[in-house]
């Protein structure tokens, strides 16, 4: 029997960061949400006890480096599993682009595993065991729009974002995030305000939501990478109702109501940058 899981981008339509904590993370205050973008896993079982990876893009780790051989193998040494897996991941996310990609592909391990197995672990065993793989996988797991805090395993739904379409640019650099937050001067940066960009989703209040959007590493990136400003006034130029950086970036995605001009934001960024994708929010 095989199971397959998606498992979708996601963009930050807010990120703060608060505070550098005693464990080394930064203490978060995020609103994130799931775009129509995903990877698609499959799931197999193997008689012989091994974990086999297989990828269409060759660049990926296809072992502990990669967060879904990482889910398996905590799974499989915590309940005591013996038989092997493979799992195959078609890579549609960019990688390294503030997009969740490595985070969402670990959660939907998580649940396929669970469904393969027949584990019936709960939500809170998925959450710790993801916190183990990335601080992001914890909204994977969830998927739906929320208000996220702490490291990231604090996670609380809102509603689903007023429908939109979503532009999303990937330039050609790949961003660590560690790097990211390691340039981080808590004496320079700007503070999003996150609850009111909540309370606005929660009351589906579209133009009140354009407003509280904002992350407090777009600066910290920008100043490595320019071209990220270039896309976001080149976005906002061609009609888009915001645009934000997602997560350390380096992604820029812009929002926008009307199809004709998201269309028309498109072919405005398409030259300046190749990696560009025209999605519908989730959920
Ligand atoms: C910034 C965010 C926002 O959504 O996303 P990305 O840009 O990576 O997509 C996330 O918080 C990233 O989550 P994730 O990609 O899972 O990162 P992790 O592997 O957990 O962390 C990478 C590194 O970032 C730093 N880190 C991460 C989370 C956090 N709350 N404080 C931190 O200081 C740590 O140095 C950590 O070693
Ligand atoms: N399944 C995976 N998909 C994507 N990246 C992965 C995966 N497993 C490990 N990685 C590694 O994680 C790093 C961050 O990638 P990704 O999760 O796409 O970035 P981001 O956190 O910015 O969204 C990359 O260096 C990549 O090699």
């Amino acid at each position: 029997m095989e199971i397959i899981e998606k498992a979708p981008a996601k963009i930050n339509l807010g990120l703060d960061v608060l505070y550098k904590r005693e464990d080394g993370y930064h203490e978060l205050e995020m609103v994130m949400s799931s775009v129509d973008l995903a990877d698609h896993l499959s799931f197999e079982r193997l008689s012989e006890d091994k974990i086999v990876i297989e990828t269409n893009k060759a660049f990926l780790p296809l072992d502990h480096h990669n967060n879904v051989y990482q889910a398996a193998s905590i799974i499989k040494k915590r309940y005591g599993i013996s038989e092997g897996i493979k799992i195959t991941i078609k890579k549609n996310i960019p990688v390294a682009a503030g997009l969740g990609g490595g985070s969402t592909d670990c959660a939907a391990t998580l649940r396929g595993l669970n469904r393969l197995w027949e584990l019936n672990l709960s939500m809170e065993e998925m959450i710790d065991i993801g916190m183990y793989v990335g601080t992001d996988v914890p909204y994977c797991l969830y998927g739906t729009t929320s208000f996220i805090t702490g490291k990231g395993e604090i996670v609380k739904t809102l509603r689903p974002l007023p429908p939109c379409w979503v532009i999303l640019v990937k330039p050609r650099m790949s961003v660590s995030t560690r790097k990211i937050f390691q340039q981080v001067d808590m004496t320079q940066i700007t503070h999003p305000d996150m609850k009111n960009l909540a309370t606005r989703i929660l009351k589906q209040d579209y133009q009140g939501m354009l407003a509280y959007m904002g992350n407090s590493l777009e600066d910290v990136t920008i100043a490595k990478y320019p071209i990220i400003q270039q896309i976001k006034s080149r976005m906002m130029k061609y009609g888009a109702d915001a645009a934000l950086m997602s997560g350390s970036g380096p992604t820029v995605f812009a929002l926008c109501k009307k199809q004709s001009r998201a269309k028309r934001i498109v072919n405005g960024v398409k030259g300046f940058c190749d990696e560009v994708y025209m999605v519908r929010t989730l959920r």
